[in-house]
């Protein structure tokens, strides 16, 4: 799997958010989003995972056969700051909700419910509703939706938000483990995720626009 970004732009209203981001990720790599708040690092991440129009640009995931035109949705999860869970349903009903619903797209592996609830190390409170869960404990279960269903590439907005330092390492751990197996992880984040050998693109927001973008 490749993730090609060409000359990326994004508007959020009437502002031009940032302009000219171009990369290329390949199988195993990870990109790691910097910046300050309001910089664009959602924006960019919103727009890799097709849900919010590119203004100018193009982002193409590009599978192992060569086919580019998949797309985002099957080939990608997005874990965006809020956690996409039903606070009544329990933390089984949910993911097994999310297993359904995304599918087995690609036919790869994917893990069962109990496997991915002890993967974040919370395997014996599946049963509970998700609303009575503290939140890093509902982030953790957040963070297992991406391994009940397969997807190469991991979208990650602030992924470690409200985690203790043990769940900061697993969740390092679970990316490292993506990556060695060819996913791709593009990461926006305010701490060091820990991760190996990742790239960092610096997103800098209205300053880095240049205004003749508009053209
Ligand atoms: N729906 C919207 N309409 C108008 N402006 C928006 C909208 N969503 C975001 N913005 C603006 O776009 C800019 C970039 O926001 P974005 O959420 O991408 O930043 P960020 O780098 O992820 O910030 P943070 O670190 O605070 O999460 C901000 O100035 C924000 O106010």
């Amino acid at each position: 799997m490749h993730l090609d970004a060409s000359n990326l732009a994004a508007r959020r209203g009437e502002d031009l958010i940032f302009a000219d981001v171009s990369f290329r990720l390949d199988a195993g790599e990870a990109l790691v989003l910097t910046g300050k708040n309001g910089s664009g690092k959602s924006t960019l991440l919103r727009v890799l995972a097709g849900l919010l129009r590119p203004e100018r640009g193009t982002v193409e995931f590009t599978d192992s056969r060569g086919e580019t035109e998949r797309n985002p949705r099957e080939v990608s999860h997005y874990l965006g700051h809020r956690n996409a869970m039903k606070s009544e349903l329990t933390v089984s009903e949910n993911l097994a909700f999310w297993q359904n619903f995304l599918g087995d797209v690609l036919g790869a592996s994917e893990l069962s419910i109990e496997d991915a609830a002890e993967a974040v190390g919370l395997s014996d409170i599946t049963h509970l509703p998700f609303g009575y869960l503290s939140a890093g404990q509902q982030r953790r279960f957040a963070f297992a939706k991406l391994l009940v269903a397969y997807r190469p590439v991991w979208i990650l907005d602030e992924p470690t938000a409200a985690l203790d330092a043990s769940a900061d390492r697993l969740f390092a751990g679970l990316i490292d483990a993506h990556r060695r197996k060819g996913g791709i992880v593009v990461a926006a984040t305010h701490q060091p995720l820990g991760l190996q050998s990742a790239r960092a693109l610096k997103m800098t927001g209205f300053a880095g626009v240049d205004r003749g973008v508009w053209g």
